[in-house]
């Protein structure tokens, strides 16, 4: 579903924020990005996005080639990928029901739809007697979700999240875990950027290591990655 060949990224000449990546992540799995201050970590999300382009190497989306797609086209692979920050970035003079049906209203969704698909997000994530709520009255760990819940109501194929638990203490951030987790259960490929050690050991799961721009850890080789 994510896949980095040999993805090289250079933002001046003698400064390479990552160096010949390569892994594949597949469908429904959960996997973690970690490592130290300035590795990496937000250069390889922003590739996945495409808010930035790789020096060399290829990034691809589903199969779909990022770096030859036209510029017209990168609205709507963004569509298929959901994002969580860690500072949920919510709009305070809207509802909770507002803030999660924002990705919709650039899609044409009728209101009926849009209002099916804002409940079941936030049902996902255990919000749906808040709706009419402002974030502001939430607990941090509910913005988080409130966060989620517009991150999947697209149900896109792909959610990356960045330091999703930085502000959380440890039972609030094992929640949200709990939900990405869910997510990677019906399909959703999930990649969670973190610096937290003791809550990727708990987790237990695949950790991509960067350090200085190179995958240390978690890559898939050169040679796996393409049957040899
Ligand atoms: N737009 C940019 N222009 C120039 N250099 C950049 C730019 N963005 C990142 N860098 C540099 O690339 C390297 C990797 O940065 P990146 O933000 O990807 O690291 P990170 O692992 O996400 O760090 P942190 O955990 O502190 O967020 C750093 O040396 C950073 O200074």
């Amino acid at each position: 579903m994510i896949e980095f060949r040999q993805v090289t990224k250079r933002y001046d000449s003698d400064h390479t924020a990552l160096r010949q990546v390569n892994f594949h992540l597949n469908r429904g799995e959960l996997a973690f990005l970690t490592g130290h201050s300035g590795a990496g970590k937000s250069t390889l999300l922003k590739l996945i996005m495409v808010m930035e382009r790789p020096t060399a190497g290829e990034v691809l989306v589903g199969g779909q080639r990022l770096n030859s797609m036209p510029r017209r086209q990168i609205p709507y692979i963004r569509r298929h990928i959901g994002v969580v920050f860690q500072n949920h970035q919510l709009l305070f003079d809207r509802t909770v029901f507002d803030n999660v049906a924002m990705p919709l209203h650039v899609t044409g969704a009728s209101p009926d739809a849009i209002g099916r698909r804002v409940r079941a997000a936030l049902d996902k994530v255990g919000l749906l007697s808040k709706e009419k709520m402002n974030p502001m009255q939430l607990s941090g760990g509910e913005q988080q979700r409130v966060g989620i819940a517009r991150a999947v109501v697209n149900k896109p194929p792909v959610l990356l999240a960045d330091e999703p638990t930085g502000n959380l203490d440890p039972e609030l951030s094992a929640d949200i875990m709990q939900l990405f987790t869910q997510f990677s259960q019906v399909g959703v490929t999930v990649l969670i950027a973190s610096h937290d050690i003791g809550l990727i050991n708990d987790m237990g799961r695949r950790t991509l290591t960067l350090d200085h721009g190179e995958l240390v850890a978690g890559g898939t080789p050169w040679g796996e990655q393409h049957g040899l």
